[in-house]
C-alpha cells in the first residue's frame, strides 16, 4: 500500500498533524496525506487528500526518499513531498490538531514510526 504525506511549508514551518483517538496509530503526529487511490498520481494524490482532510490547497515540489515499513498486519511505503502552501484555512476534518513545528522542534513529536527516517531527511536537507 502506497501513502503519499505532504511536508507543508509555509514562513520557514512545516505543517504536522495528530491522529484522532479513533485512527490508526492514535494521537500519534505524522505528516498529512493519504492513501494512493487507483489511476491517480502520487501528487494528485496529494492535492485530493489536503483538500479533504484540512480543506487546503498544495503543490507538490518535490519528491523525498520513500519510507517501507512493515508493521504485523501490513506494509506501507510512505511517500513524501515538500509542498508549498497554495490556499485555504484549515479546518480539521479527520485529525486531532495541527501545528506549524519548526525545524527545531519536529524531532520533539511523538511520530508514526514510518515518519522518523522523513525526518531525518528533511532536516538533513534543511540544514545542509
Ligand atoms: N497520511 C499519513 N499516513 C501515515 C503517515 N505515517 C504512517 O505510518 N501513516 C499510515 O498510513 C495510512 C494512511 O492512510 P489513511 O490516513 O488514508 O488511512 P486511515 O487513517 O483510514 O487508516 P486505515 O484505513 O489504514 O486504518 C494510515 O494507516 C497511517 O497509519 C503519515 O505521515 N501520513
Amino acid at each position: 500500500m502506497k501513502v503519499i504525506c505532504a511536508l507543508l511549508e509555509q514562513h520557514g514551518r512545516v505543517l504536522v498533524t495528530q491522529r484522532s483517538e479513533n485512527m490508526r496509530e492514535p494521537l500519534l503526529w505524522e505528516f498529512p496525506g493519504g492513501k494512493l487511490e487507483a489511476g491517480e498520481s502520487e501528487q494528485e494524490c496529494l492535492v485530493r487528500e489536503l483538500r479533504e482532510e484540512l480543506t487546503l490547497s498544495v503543490e507538490p515540489v518535490l519528491r523525498l526518499s520513500p519510507v517501507v515499513h512493515h508493521s504485523p498486519d501490513r506494509t506501507i511505503e510512505l511517500i513524501p513531498y515538500i509542498c508549498m502552501y497554495h490556499g485555504g484555512a484549515i479546518q480539521l476534518i479527520e485529525h486531532r490538531a495541527y501545528q506549524w513545528a519548526k525545524q527545531d522542534e519536529l524531532p520533539n513529536y511523538a511520530w508514526c514510526p514510518a515518519d522518523l527516517p522523513i525526518v531525518q531527511e528533511y532536516l538533513a536537507l534543511k540544514r545542509g
